[in-house]
């Protein structure tokens, strides 16, 4: 996919990885929309972004409302004239036994509901990318709900890029399944009282052992990805270097 000219949706893009993506795709010629709920970081990249040249839009915009997400659409296709490229990439970190449904709404719902939009308002031969986790490929004894989120969240993205309603358009999907990176997501982790005494641990643990790549490693792949991927594949990005997934061994 020639990327020069092309819009794209980015959900989550005020800060972390998809901040990251807003950036590679904007150095690439792409036009961003950055739809988030943080207001005050997706503003300040707004800004950012178009110094020298309109580039970007923020819209407020939670995934978990599925008017609002529609209407981001049909504002970015207002602004731009146009929508190529959806990132479903809103997610957040909460096994909290009290709470952990609204980390399916965002993740999984969320990454559900912007794909389903994207077959409604992408051009033919767009694409549709969602960001997942390692957490989705292996498994994760801490982050169980996280890792069905993100587990679903990849066979979501592989089944989808082989079914009618997206080949019809030819519209390709992708998942980015990134290692543990250096965001807030993983920020919030460490030392975070609120959180029950064992995954406390845990993200310690983690945080001593396990390195923490960039974001911006993320979004070189994501930009690979789009160029050169093909439909239904997952992208593995770990110690800033990405790799595909190979499904088809665990048939053999
Ligand atoms: N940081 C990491 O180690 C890894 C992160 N990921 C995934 O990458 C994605 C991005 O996360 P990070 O950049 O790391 O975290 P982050 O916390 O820095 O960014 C997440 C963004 O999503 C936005 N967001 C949260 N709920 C939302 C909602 N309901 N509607 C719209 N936007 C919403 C937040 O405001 C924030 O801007 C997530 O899907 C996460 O699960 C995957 C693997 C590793
Ligand atoms: C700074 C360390 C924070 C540790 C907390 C933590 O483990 C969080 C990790 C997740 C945040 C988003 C993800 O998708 C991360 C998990 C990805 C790594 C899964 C590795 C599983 C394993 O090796 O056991």
């Amino acid at each position: 996919m020639e990327l020069n000219g092309k819009v794209a949706l980015i959900t989550g893009g005020s800060q972390g990885i998809g901040r990251a993506y807003c950036n590679y795709l904007a150095n690439e010629g792409v036009k961003v929309a950055i739809c988030d709920i943080n207001e005050t970081e997706g503003l300040l990249l707004e800004k950012q972004l178009n110094k020298e040249e309109k580039r970007s839009v923020f819209i407020y915009c939670d995934v978990t409302n599925n008017t609002e997400f529609e209407e981001s659409f049909r504002k970015v296709i207002s602004e731009f004239g146009q929508l190529d490229i959806v990132v479903n990439n809103a997610g957040i970190l909460n096994d909290h036994p009290n709470s952990w449904e609204k980390e399916v709404e965002i993740n999984l719902c969320g990454t559900i509901r912007g794909s389903l939009l994207g077959l409604k308002y992408l051009k033919h031969g767009g694409a549709i990318v969602a960001t997942s986790s390692l957490a989705g490929i292996l498994k994760d004894s801490a982050f169980p709900i996280y890792a069905a989120t993100k587990g679903g969240v990849n066979y979501f993205m592989r089944s989808l890029g082989f079914s009618e309603a997206a080949t019809a358009k030819g519209i390709r999907t992708l998942a980015i399944a990134p290692s543990l990176t250096d965001t807030a997501i993983t920020e919030q982790l460490v030392g975070n009282n609120t959180m029950c005494p064992e995954l406390q641990l845990v993200a310690q643990k983690r945080s001593e052992r396990m390195y923490k790549q960039k974001p911006e490693s993320v979004a070189a792949c994501l930009i690979y990805a789009l160029k050169e991927a093909t439909s239904g594949s997952v992208w593995l990005v770990a110690d800033d270097n990405w790799q595909q997934i190979n499904y088809d061994n665990l048939l053999h």
